[in-house]
């Protein structure tokens, strides 16, 4: 399903999904989101070629303001997920994340979901993964990102979106916004976690997670006004028809709001989610559509987009 066209008749109602890597890695917790009666999409886990265990616990930690972690990649394996796709009616959208560990094992994954004539989902691809050692990741090396994503839309021909790691000044937004606007993306899903993070522990005076030394993406509220800034200045500065899907600090539905007013066309929950459950989309879209009734809104298009500014 292309998410443009899901969106094209959006109602608050299948506005949200979970975020990448929030209760999306098993079959089980697959089946849970999709018989989930609220959200309209849902992401899985991103996956690898192989399965992998990721990295060694502990490896996530709740902050009193959102959290911290450094899973590794632990995921089933693209075979097992493409799998669930084949032997699970769709209730709803299922964004397929993939994230190799290199460039080849995305092209490779890519490659594979490319040549699949069963397959005609939607495919993120997540831009945080590694680029060659010595090298930041894919998303801030703008060259190897213009130069991945030429290869991929040399031969992808369905519908690819990408996660996004959050930018933190106003030229790298112009200049990944350049880079993107030159490939038919369905989407940008903005922002990952913020990446390489520190927390302490300090009766211990020790780090909390163990992998990396203690560093790890950071998320839940904490984040939001990094989220709200990506969201907005990719939104002034993206094609019309690359949609956005908003990550980042969401916990409750004036959150949400926030989201759609800098142009987020869906809104992805991920710590929240995690920490309170399934129920989380309930209550979010019970309290943004309190929201819209307060404001005489009666639909997302009466406000998204049209964040004010003081003149
Ligand atoms: C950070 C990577 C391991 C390269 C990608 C997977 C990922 C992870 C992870 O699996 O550690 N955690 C996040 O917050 N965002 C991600 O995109």
């Amino acid at each position: 399903v292309d998410l443009s066209a899901q969106i094209a008749n959006m109602s608050v109602k299948n506005l949200f999904l979970n975020a990448s890597g929030i209760h999306c890695q098993t079959e089980q917790e697959l089946d849970e989101l999709m018989n989930e009666p609220v959200s309209g999409a849902m992401v899985t886990k991103s996956m690898t070629p192989k399965s992998r265990f990721g990295n060694p616990l502990p490896r996530y930690y709740r902050l009193a303001n959102g959290s911290i972690n450094s899973m590794g990649l632990p995921n089933q394996g693209f075979d097992y997920y493409m799998d669930y796709l084949k032997n699970h009616d769709q209730k709803k959208p299922i964004i397929v994340s993939v994230a190799g560990m290199s460039k080849e094992e995305d092209l490779e994954m890519l490659h594979q979901l490319q040549d699949n004539d069963d397959y005609q989902g939607l495919t993120e691809l997540n831009l945080s993964c590694p680029n060659v050692i010595g090298k930041p990741q894919m998303a801030y090396d703008f060259e190897a990102a213009d130069d991945l994503l030429h290869e991929v839309f040399s031969f992808y021909k369905k519908p690819l979106g990408i996660k996004l790691p959050p930018y933190f000044d106003l030229v790298h937004f112009d200049m990944i916004a350049e880079v993107l606007n030159k490939y038919p993306l369905s989407h940008v899903n903005t922002i990952n976690s913020v990446g390489n993070g520190l927390w302490i522990d300090t009766n211990s005076e020790t780090v909390v997670l163990k992998p990396k030394g203690g560093f790890g993406g950071v998320g839940g509220s904490m984040v939001l006004p990094t989220a709200l800034a990506n969201v907005r200045g990719l939104r002034q500065r993206l094609n019309d028809d690359i949609k956005i899907i908003g990550t980042g600090g969401v916990t409750n539905g004036r959150d949400a709001f926030a989201h759609i007013l800098c142009g987020a066309e869906m809104v992805s929950i991920g710590t929240q989610l995690y920490e309170e459950g399934l129920q989380t989309f309930e209550r979010v879209t019970r309290e943004l559509t309190d929201i819209m009734e307060a404001k005489g809104y009666t639909s997302l298009g009466d406000f998204r987009g049209k964040l004010k500014v003081i003149e």
